[in-house]
């Protein structure tokens, strides 16, 4: 039996949330909006450059983005209703897939983690055991069997085609699945992240909040043909983020690393990083990344936002500054109250 200890925190978002960060697909831009002045003042010239050069584009950017902060408003309240929805009618496939077990892991993985715990762990280490040749901080590592990869998408294809709602990670995502809506929080995501993830981030990533990863939001995403082909160039709300292949088949759809998000652009150069089936990268949260075009399958990622509270108390990665709370639902956008000492609970996995 293994046990973590977790913070019992209650988790805020920024207020930033409603205003930042607003992604236009056309024209591959995150924007901010306060007013239609400001936007029009901040963004009309380099939305011109980018092709939206009459009135008419310019009103559907604009009832876009008025359209998006008002489902980012009513985020938590539908969310809540999904969940509710899902409990009540939806009947899971392979109900064992929501109950992480050792036996899912990779060997390799397991003995990752319990090198990490051992007294004298380092980084030089730890990454004996792990591939780098990938790009600067970016590792690859077995992480689960095949077998439970394959099960996973049995169950993911299964919520597909039923009819509980889903929940869409993010704007630029439009074929993905929030997973704490699907109940794969409790006894998945969160005991992967504190017993396993948080002691390899801890030893790889102390810079950047590794060592105290205390909420996350997890999602899978999908990539068909005639649906989402690729993923653009950004950044995660994340300290450090898990991403794991887990199939089916497919060609290309590499993912392409640059530098962290305060680097400009014309000083990066970036490395596109090979991503197997049952594999995992992890990476910083705030360096730049995307994903390369499939050219032919279906390709279904896991990715773990992974929070610092700690981190993010001190900046919010989305608006560059001191995060202003607004209460949100279960870990919300992983932000705390520093003014109030946090909860301590057992996390306990047989
Ligand atoms: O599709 C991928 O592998 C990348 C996904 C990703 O970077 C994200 O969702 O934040
Ligand atoms: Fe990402």
């Amino acid at each position: 039996m293994l046990k973590s200890e977790c913070p019992v925190d209650t988790f805020y978002t920024c207020s930033c949330l409603c205003t930042d960060n607003i992604f236009l697909d056309e024209y591959k831009l995150h924007v901010r909006f306060v007013s239609e002045e400001q936007f029009k003042w901040d963004y009309q010239h380099i939305l011109k450059t980018l092709g939206c050069t009459t009135v008419d584009q310019f009103d559907i950017v604009l009832k876009k983005i008025h359209a998006e902060i008002e489902r980012r408003k009513s985020l938590s309240v539908k969310s809540a209703e999904r969940a509710a929805l899902i409990k009540k009618h939806y009947t899971p496939l392979h109900p064992h897939v929501y109950h992480l077990q050792e036996a899912y892991l990779a060997p390799e993985f397991i003995h990752m983690m319990q090198y990490s715990l051992t007294n004298d762990a380092t980084e030089e280490g730890l990454l004996k055991l792990i591939h780098s040749d990938t790009a600067p901080r970016v590792y690859r590592f077995p992480v689960f069997t095949k077998d439970f990869c394959h099960k996973l998408i049995e169950e993911l294809e299964h919520i597909e085609l039923s009819d509980a709602p889903k929940g869409r990670p993010n704007t630029m995502n439009n074929y993905g699945i929030l997973l704490n809506e699907l109940g794969f929080d409790e006894a998945f995501i969160t005991p992967l992240r504190e017993l396993y993830l948080r002691p390899v981030s801890s030893l790889l990533y102390p810079d950047c909040g590794g060592k105290c990863l205390d909420s996350h939001k997890a999602f899978v995403v999908k990539y068909a043909m005639n649906e989402d082909l690729d993923l653009s160039y950004h950044y995660d709300n994340a300290e450090v983020t898990l991403n794991v292949s887990l199939g089916k088949e497919f060609t290309e759809g590499n993912l392409y690393f640059g530098d962290m998000r305060q680097v400009p652009l014309s000083e990066t150069e970036c490395a596109e990083v090979e991503h197997h089936v049952a594999e995992g990268l992890l990476h910083r949260g705030q360096q730049m990344h995307g994903a390369l075009p499939i050219s032919s399958g279906l390709r279904w990622n896991l990715i773990i936002w992974m929070r610092s509270s700690q981190e993010r108390n001190r900046l919010c990665p989305m608006c560059n500054k001191r995060p202003t709370l607004v209460e949100g639902d279960g870990f919300a956008d992983g932000f705390t109250r520093t003014d109030v000492p946090a909860q301590r609970a057992l996390c306990v996995m047989h």
